[in-house]
């Protein structure tokens, strides 16, 4: 509505794919690697409108560095997501927030129990736990994906809830499991209808082509159980004077001492199903990716293997206490971030006000999708990026004169909301690389003519990306390095 001459003076919107009234112009498969090619035609910045709605993807790290980061003041909410939020209820999830006090409030209280200074309060926790892990692989390695996934269950449940995760079938688990899973279907902007056209939540459950409210109407059960079931259980230990310490019982503690506020408890709870749901499967991801960075790369194993038996050798399992005489391990869980980065495009981001970059106007409102794979795939800044090479890092002075390898710190997302579990995340991966390297050996499967079975190299298109099953041998280094792994639980 501006007039003809002011108009003239804006500058235009950022390049992208003309817009279709009836069909979204998103890629399906493989999105991030879509707009990677489309960095070529485009260029850092692309814009595209679906159904109405600015989307910009930031497909370099200097643009990403420039808004996300630099002007997070602006750039740092959420988009409102009407199926998830609104009908699903997963309005608690700190992460879907929207930047404001209330996103503030859970942040804080997660960053007091999350941060440089508290990440070692958890590493007893996660060694013991890793160590379940070493036994499980002795006896089932076929069982690798259920294995990796129990153990990131049984670490983030004990730091939250205080709770032991049973081997098989755990209540909790299973109940967040499922929950997660319809956020799974749901999760990927776009899915549903009604997050492009909101009003569409007004119309009833019963009427035909309603099945997205019918669906979230059941989902919601499964997502209020999981909020609510393991913090009744902390309250209710509390109560009865049996809690065992962890996140949850401080903090309902000081809130039963602090005057009962409902809209605290609120925060208290939300935090708390956050910290699980964010932290269960994306470490997962990473571990899994090293397993078959294992199975494709075995100089790069055996070099790891070498490390550690020079620092550590073959009495004892590494610890926390080794790290900074392992650097090469340190590179190997780098690599395994960015190789694949667990969340390929990162998490939305929302733009609250009309902003100028490089000469292109971005509307307030606009989603912006951090093509966090492509900035760790840019040839530039990663020389062969395709390639899993841990010794990449070893040079830091040079590299950072050369402007290339820095570790790949863009796989936490970026600006104000950069992830606050990546040292719990970091230090989940470390100890399952150094561990299990040190006692097992991974190599291809054979199949009936012995000959070695080339895993498919790909990774999953899903908003949390991973290795799709691939079989491969797991097998302990030697009589010494078994023993270590039956004697290891007990000896913690
Ligand atoms: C390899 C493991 C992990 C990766 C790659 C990862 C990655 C990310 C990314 C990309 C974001 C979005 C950042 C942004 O908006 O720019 C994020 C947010 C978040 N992560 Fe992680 N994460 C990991 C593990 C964890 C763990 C273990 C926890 C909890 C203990 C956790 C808790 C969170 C939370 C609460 C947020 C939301 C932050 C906010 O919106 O303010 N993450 N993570």
């Amino acid at each position: 509505l501006l007039p003809a001459h002011l108009k003239a003076r804006r500058p235009p919107l950022p390049p992208g794919p003309t817009a279709s009234l009836f069909a979204s112009p998103l890629p399906r498969l493989y999105p991030w690697k879509v707009y990677a090619e489309w960095r070529k035609t485009y260029g850092d910045l692309i814009y595209i409108r679906v159904f109405g709605n600015p989307i910009l993807v930031v497909n370099s790290a200097k643009a990403a560095s420039d808004l996300l980061d630099k002007r997070s003041s602006i750039y740092s909410s959420r988009p409102y997501r009407t199926m998830v939020s609104k009908l699903m209820g997963w309005d608690w999830l700190f992460s879907t927030v929207p930047y404001g006090p209330w996103w503030k409030q859970h942040r804080t209280l997660f960053h007091q129990y999350f941060n440089t200074n508290t990440a070692p309060n958890y590493h007893p926790v996660q060694f013991k736990e890793t160590c379940v892990m070493l036994q499980n692989l002795l006896t089932t390695p076929d069982n690798l994906a259920h294995h990796i996934r129990r153990t990131a269950a049984a670490i983030i449940m004990q730091i939250i809830y205080g709770h032991s995760v049973v081997p098989e079938g755990d209540v909790f688990v299973t109940l967040a499991d499922r929950a997660l899973e319809t956020l799974g279907h749901a999760g990927i902007f776009g899915t549903y209808l009604v997050d492009y056209l909101p009003l569409l939540r007004y119309v009833p459950a019963w009427m035909p082509g309603a099945a997205f409210k019918r669906k979230a109407l059941e989902w919601r059960r499964l997502n209020r159980a999981m909020l609510n079931e393991p913090y009744a259980m902390v309250k209710e230990r509390t109560a009865r004077g049996t809690a065992v310490p962890c996140f949850a019982t401080a903090e309902v503690e000081r809130w039963v001492q602090s005057g009962q506020d409902p809209e605290h408890e609120r925060v208290i709870k939300g935090v708390a199903a956050t910290a699980y749901a964010a932290g269960a499967d994306t470490t997962v991801s990473a571990i899994q990716a090293f397993f078959l960075a294992a199975t494709v790369y075995p100089d790069m194993y055996k070099r790891c293997q070498a490390e550690l038996d020079r620092v550590v050798g073959p009495d004892r399992l590494p610890t926390f206490a080794d790290r900074h005489l392992l650097p090469y391990v340190d590179w190997v869980v780098w690599e395994c971030l960015r190789w694949n980065p667990v969340a390929p495009l990162g998490v939305a981001h929302s733009l609250t006000e009309d902003d100028v970059y490089d000469g292109y106007r971005i509307p307030g409102g606009t989603t912006v999708l951090p093509n966090t794979w492509g900035i760790l795939h840019d040839e530039a800044a990663y020389p062969d990026p395709h390639r899993f090479a841990p010794e990449r890092y070893a040079d830091a002075k040079t590299n950072a004169e050369r402007g290339v390898n820095e570790p790949p710190l863009a796989a936490f997302g970026f600006g104000r909301r950069i992830c606050p579990g990546r040292w719990l995340a970091m230090d989940n991966i470390w100890i399952a690389v150094a561990t299990v390297a040190a006692v097992f050996d991974i190599s291809k499967e054979l199949d009936e003519h012995g000959v070695p079975i080339e895993p498919s190299g790909e990774f999953t298109s899903t908003m949390l990306s991973r290795p799709p099953p691939f079989p491969c041998r797991i097998t302990p280094r030697s009589g010494a390095a078994k023993r270590l792994i039956e004697q290891s639980v007990d000896a913690d």
